[in-house]
C-alpha cells in the first residue's frame, strides 16, 4: 500500500527530522535519490546533456545539488534560473562540479537547450508551490513539457498542486517523478497523477516522524489479501447473496450488466429484482440469477439473513415508485450501494428524507457518482468535482456520513475517518456506456461476500480498471467486455497471492 501525506503534515515531519540530523543532510540525501533516478533514466552519464529547471526554493536546490552529482559523472549540466534567486550553496556546488548555469529571462521564448538535451530536471517549484505557476516557471515549464526530451519532476511535477492534484494554467509533464520522505496525494490523482508518470519515492529518513497516512493507494498484494476467496466449508449462502434492484423497461442491459458484474467477481447468488420484460433479458442471459417478481418495495425480502448486500439505481428509472423501493431499502439493515438513478432521487429528495435515511443507517452504505452526480449531490460545479476529486468525494461521505467512491480517470474512496484511497488501475477505455453498470454488480457481489464498504469499493474499482486493461490488450472495449475480464483480474490478483 502507497501511503500519501499532505505538505503541512510533510513539512511537521520534515522540522521534526531535521531537528536530528546535521543542516543540510536532507537535502543531500533527497538530490542522491534524485541523482540516481536521472542516471536510470540516461543511456550513460558521461558526456550526456541535462538541463536544470531551477526555481528559487529548495526544490531548486535539490535539481542543483542532484546536477552537481551528475556534473561529477562527466555530465554536461546547465541550470536556466527561473526568477531572481536560486539555492545558493547549490548554484555553488553546481558550478564547483563544472556545471554551467545562466538566469532564463522573462518573456524569453527560446530554451534551445532544452532541446538539445537528453534530459530535463524540472526544479521549479515543489511542496512549496502556491496557485499556478507564475511567469517565468509558466514558460518553462511549457517548453519543458512539449521538449521530445524526458523530464525527471522533483518531489512533484511543477505547476501540480500537491495535495489535491489540481492542475491551475500550465505545469509540467513529467516522465517520471522522485519524491521525497513519503508521497503526496496530488501525485496519485489526476489530473495530477496523469502528469507525474512513473513515480519513485526516495528515502530521506522522515518515516518515522510521519503519522497515518491522509491517502493510499493499493497495489495489487493489498487487494488480493482482502478479496475473499472461498473455503473448504463454503456454500453460496456464505459466500453472499446479492439483491439487484437495476433495469427497467426502457434500460433492460443495465440489469443484464449489473447482475452480470456481481457473477463475473464471485458471489454465492443475485437475486434479480424487476418487472417481467427485464427480469425475463436478465434470465436469458444469467440463468444461474434468480429472479424474484414480488412487489420490489416490500422489504420483507431484505432480512439480512435473506440478502448479505443489495445494489440499486443502475438504469432503474426515478419515478415515486422507484423513490419508494430505494427508501425500503435504506431502511434495511442490509449493506446497500447506491448508483446512477438512486442517486438521482437522492439528488432531488425535497426535504431531505431519503438523506435523513442514509445518515441514521448503521450498515454498510456505499454511494458510487460520476462526476456530474456528485456535482448534482452536493450543488456544486462538475469542473470543480472533477479538478479536486479528494475534496468532493470527502464531502459527500461526511455530509450523508457513508462511503463514497467516485468515479472518472482516477477513481477515489472517501470514507469518514479513514484514509482516502486512490485507484491505481484503469483507462480511458472504461469511459464507455454500462461500465458502471459493471463496476455496481461487481462491488455489489463484494459487499455481498462481507467485505465492509470502503474495502469493497477499493477492491471492486482495482478489479475493474485490471479487467479493462486485460480485456483486449489495450483496444477499445465495451461494456460486455468488461465481464469476460472480470475473472481474469480476480484470477491475476489470486496469482499475487501465492506469490
Ligand atoms: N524541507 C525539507 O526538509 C526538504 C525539502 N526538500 C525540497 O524542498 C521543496 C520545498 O521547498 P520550498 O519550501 O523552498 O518550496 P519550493 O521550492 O517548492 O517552492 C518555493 C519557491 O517557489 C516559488 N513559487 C511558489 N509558488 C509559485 C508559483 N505558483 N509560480 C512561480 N513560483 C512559485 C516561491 O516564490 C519560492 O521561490 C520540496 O518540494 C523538496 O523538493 C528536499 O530537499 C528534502 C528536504
Ligand atoms: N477517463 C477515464 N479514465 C478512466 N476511467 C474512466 C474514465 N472515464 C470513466 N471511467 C470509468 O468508467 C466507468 C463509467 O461509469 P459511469 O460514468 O457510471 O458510466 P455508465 O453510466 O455509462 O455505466 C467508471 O468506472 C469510471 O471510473
Ligand atoms: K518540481
Amino acid at each position: 500500500m502507497f501511503s500519501a501525506h499532505t505538505v503541512s503534515v510533510v513539512r511537521e515531519a520534515e522540522y521534526a527530522l531535521m531537528a536530528r540530523v546535521p543542516d543540510g543532510a536532507l537535502m543531500r540525501r533527497a538530490a542522491a535519490g534524485l541523482a540516481a533516478e536521472c542516471v536510470r533514466l540516461l543511456p550513460r552519464v558521461y558526456g550526456s546533456r541535462v538541463v536544470l529547471l531551477v526555481g528559487g526554493g529548495d526544490n531548486g536546490g535539490d535539481a542543483l545539488y542532484a546536477g552537481a552529482l551528475l556534473a561529477a559523472r562527466g555530465a554536461a549540466v546547465r541550470a536556466l534560473l527561473a526568477g531572481g534567486s536560486a539555492h545558493e550553496g547549490g548554484v555553488g556546488a553546481l558550478r564547483s562540479a563544472g556545471g554551467r548555469v545562466r538566469k532564463f529571462a522573462d518573456g524569453e521564448a527560446d530554451g534551445a537547450e532544452m532541446f538539445d538535451a537528453d534530459l530535463i530536471v524540472d526544479g521549479l517549484v515543489g511542496i512549496g508551490g502556491r496557485g499556478g505557476l507564475r511567469e517565468p516557471h509558466a514558460a518553462l515549464a511549457v517548453l519543458a513539457s512539449n521538449a521530445p526530451v524526458p523530464v525527471v519532476a522533483v518531489d512533484v511535477p511543477s505547476g501540480v498542486d500537491a495535495d489535491t492534484g489540481e492542475v491551475v494554467g500550465a505545469a509540467v509533464r513529467a516522465d517520471a517523478t522522485v519524491t521525497f520522505g513519503t508521497h503526496k496525494p496530488g501525485l496519485f490523482v489526476d489530473p495530477g497523477a496523469e502528469r507525474a508518470g512513473r513515480v519513485r519515492l526516495a528515502d530521506i529518513g522522515l518515516g518515522p516522524e510521519l503519522p497515518g497516512p491522509g491517502l493510499v493507494c493499493p497495489q495489487a498484494v493489498d487487494i488480493a489479501s482482502l478479496l475473499p476467496t472461498p473455503g473448504a466449508e463454503s456454500d453460496k449462502y456464505r459466500r453472499g447473496v446479492l439483491a439487484v434492484r437495476a433495469g427497467s423497461d426502457p434500460y433492460r442491459g443495465a440489469a443484464v450488466l449489473c447482475v452480470g458484474g456481481a457473477l463475473r467477481t464471485g458471489v454465492g447468488m443475485v437475486r434479480f429484482g424487476g418487472g417481467k420484460g427485464v427480469a425475463d433479458q436478465v434470465i436469458g442471459r444469467w440463468p444461474e440469477a434468480v429472479a424474484d417478481f414480488r412487489d420490489p418495495q416490500s422489504s420483507t425480502d431484505l432480512s439480512p439473513g435473506r440478502v448479505a448486500a443489495a445494489v440499486i439505481g443502475p438504469g432503474r428509472g426515478t419515478h415515486p415508485a422507484n423513490a419508494d423501493e430505494l427508501r425500503a431499502l435504506l431502511d434495511s439493515d442490509v449493506p446497500v450501494l447506491v448508483d446512477a438513478d438512486g442517486l438521482t432521487l437522492l439528488t432531488g429528495d425535497g426535504g431531505g428524507p431519503l438523506a435523513g435515511l442514509l445518515r441514521e443507517r448503521t450498515a454498510h452504505t456505499l454511494l458510487t457518482p460520476h462526476a456530474g452526480e456528485l456535482a448534482r449531490l452536493l450543488d456544486a460545479d462538475r469542473a470543480d468535482v472533477e479538478a479536486r476529486r479528494l475534496e468532493h468525494a470527502a464531502r459527500a461521505a461526511d455530509r450523508f456520513r457513508c462511503t463514497v467512491l467516485l468515479k472518472g480517470s482516477t477513481t477515489v474512496v472517501a470514507h469518514p475517518g479513514a484514509p482516502a484511497v486512490a485507484n491505481p488501475t484503469g483507462t480511458p477505455l472504461l469511459a464507455t456506456a454500462g461500465s458502471g453498470d459493471v463496476l455496481a454488480g461487481s462491488v455489489g457481489a463484494l459487499l455481498a461476500s462481507g467485505l465492509p464498504a470502503r474495502e469493497a469499493a477499493m477492491c471492486g474499482a482495482y478489479l475493474h480498471g485490471r479487467a479493462a486493461s486485460l480485456a483486449r490488450g489495450g483496444a477499445p472495449i465495451s461494456a460486455s467486455d468488461l465481464l469476460d475480464a472480470l475473472p481474469l483480474a480476480v484470477a491475476e490478483l489470486s496469482r499475487s497471492r501465492r506469490v
